[in-house]
């Protein structure tokens, strides 16, 4: 990255998948983004950006190491000149009561001096809504949403308010959807007095685009917020408004066909993706892996790659270790929760590696953490931001990557339609 580029919009996501959500609602709303995998080497060779997405794997381990990890990632922002950092969490608000949102926040919030924090994972365009502190998955309370069998963090609370505090060592406050209704100048009195009561973060209701506007111009006061791709959404737009980015500038991405084979990974267990892999079913290969021959040893995932190889000449596959929520939970109660999963992210990340070995340079992966532990084995650097494939799911270039020119899609767990494999697949010849 040239040393001269003044960010306008620093980024800092928890997750990788997370992060090219964030990027290509950044992209899209005319913001000059990269997406950098963890905090880049100063040789990266990067274009002229407004916004860098640094993306971290820090979701779901220890607190302590996610608030490193995140502080490390802040100040090389920082160093860049952003004089706004967004902390991108998931919008289904994805921790627990350990973590890792809140020590995060708390720990970003004290470099920042803010003596408030703005937080909203609300993304209407995705059914993200929160209103009364409460967060809305489609029509459903978050509780009542199937996040509430998620493997790695069930959510059983859907009043965010409690959520964050039980993770916080600051007091949250909430600034409801009849204050934002009133405009910037009213959210900002609301701000200000929750503040002179020793409340340090507020949830902030959001329900249409136009609320994340709002909360995009007063978030620009701070200097940091807390969120998901919705205030995203709404920082752009500010910037863009105040000419602190240029609106028509979106980052090129070389649309060059790629060819050869093509393949995609399934780890989450959403029931998003669940219904995306029975539908893969009726238009290409899909192999099912065993998960208990997974955790026994490396064997399933060199099965599985001896199967991808005899049929990449005929077309697309799909490996999955996905499974529904009855028989995530009996694995989880035979091997424990972080075990199985941590062993079944190893497998896929070595299928990955042998694909990308093979030949595979066209690579659809489903999962946030599965994702995470495919593109760090890969060794890539970063990514352009390309062509949208579903709401939060963009295709990606790879940038600086050793395996050299590559095209990927990272899909958060919840998101894309019900024919999402054959639809990235389409978008990346
Ligand atoms: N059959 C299975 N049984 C138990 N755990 C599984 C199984 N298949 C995958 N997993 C684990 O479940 C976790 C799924 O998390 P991942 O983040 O990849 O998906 P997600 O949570 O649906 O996506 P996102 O974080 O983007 O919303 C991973 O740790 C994965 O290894
Ligand atoms: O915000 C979302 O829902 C996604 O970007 C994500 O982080 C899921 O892992």
């Amino acid at each position: 990255m040239t040393p001269a580029t003044k960010l306008s919009l620093g980024c800092v996501a928890d997750d990788y998948t997370g992060a090219s959500d964030l990027a290509n609602t950044l992209t899209r709303a005319g913001l000059r983004t990269v997406q950098t995998i963890g905090v880049p080497a100063d040789d990266l060779a990067l274009p002229e950006v407004d916004a860098v997405v640094v993306s971290l794997k820090s979701r779901s381990i220890e607190a302590g190491l996610a608030v490193t990890r995140s502080r490390a990632a802040e100040s090389w922002l920082r160093g860049r000149g952003a004089s706004h950092i967004l902390f991108k969490i998931c919008s289904t608000f994805d921790s627990t009561d350990a973590g890792n949102i809140g020590p995060v926040m708390d720990a970003l919030r004290a470099d920042s001096s803010d003596s408030i924090v703005l937080v909203t994972p609300a993304f209407p365009e995705t059914g993200r809504t929160v209103y009364q502190g409460n967060l809305f998955v489609g029509s459903v309370p978050l509780n009542e949403s199937p996040l509430k069998d998620h493997p790695l963090n069930p959510m059983h609370d859907s009043n965010l308010v409690r959520v964050l505090a039980r993770q916080s060592k600051t007091k949250v406050g909430l600034v409801d959807l009849a204050t934002l209704s009133r405009g910037a100048e009213a959210v900002r009195a609301r701000l200000a007095e929750l503040a002179r009561g020793g409340i340090g973060a507020a949830i902030v209701d959001a329900v249409f685009d136009r609320d994340l506007e709002t909360i995009g111009q007063v978030a620009l006061d701070h200097r940091l917020s807390v969120g998901a791709s919705g205030i995203g959404l709404g920082l752009a737009r500010a910037l863009v408004a105040a000419g602190r980015a240029k609106s028509d500038a979106a980052t090129a991405m070389h649309e060059s066909a790629i060819g050869g084979p093509a393949a995609c990974l399934a780890g989450s267990c959403s029931q998003a993706t669940l219904r995306q892999i029975a539908n893969a079913e009726k238009v290409m290969p899909v192999l099912h892996l065993d998960p208990e021959r997974v955790i026994a040893g490396r064997e399933e995932a060199q099965r599985a790659l001896a199967w991808a190889r005899d049929r990449f000449g005929a077309g697309p596959i799909l490996i999955a270790s996905s499974s529904t929520p009855e028989e995530v939970a009996a694995l989880q109660s035979r091997h424990g929760r972080d075990a199985a999963g941590h062993a079944i992210e190893q497998a896929m990340a070595d299928i990955a590696e042998g694909l990308v070995q093979s030949g595979v340079r066209r690579l659809v992966v489903a999962g946030g953490e599965t994702s995470g532990a495919v593109v760090d084995r890969l060794g890539i650097p970063g990514f352009l931001v390309g062509a949208e494939i579903a709401a939060g799911v963009p295709v990606l270039r790879a940038v600086g990557a050793k395996h050299g020119d590559m095209v990927l899609a990272l899909k958060s767990g919840n998101f894309g339609g019900p024919e999402f494999f054959s639809d990235a697949l389409a978008l990346m010849p």
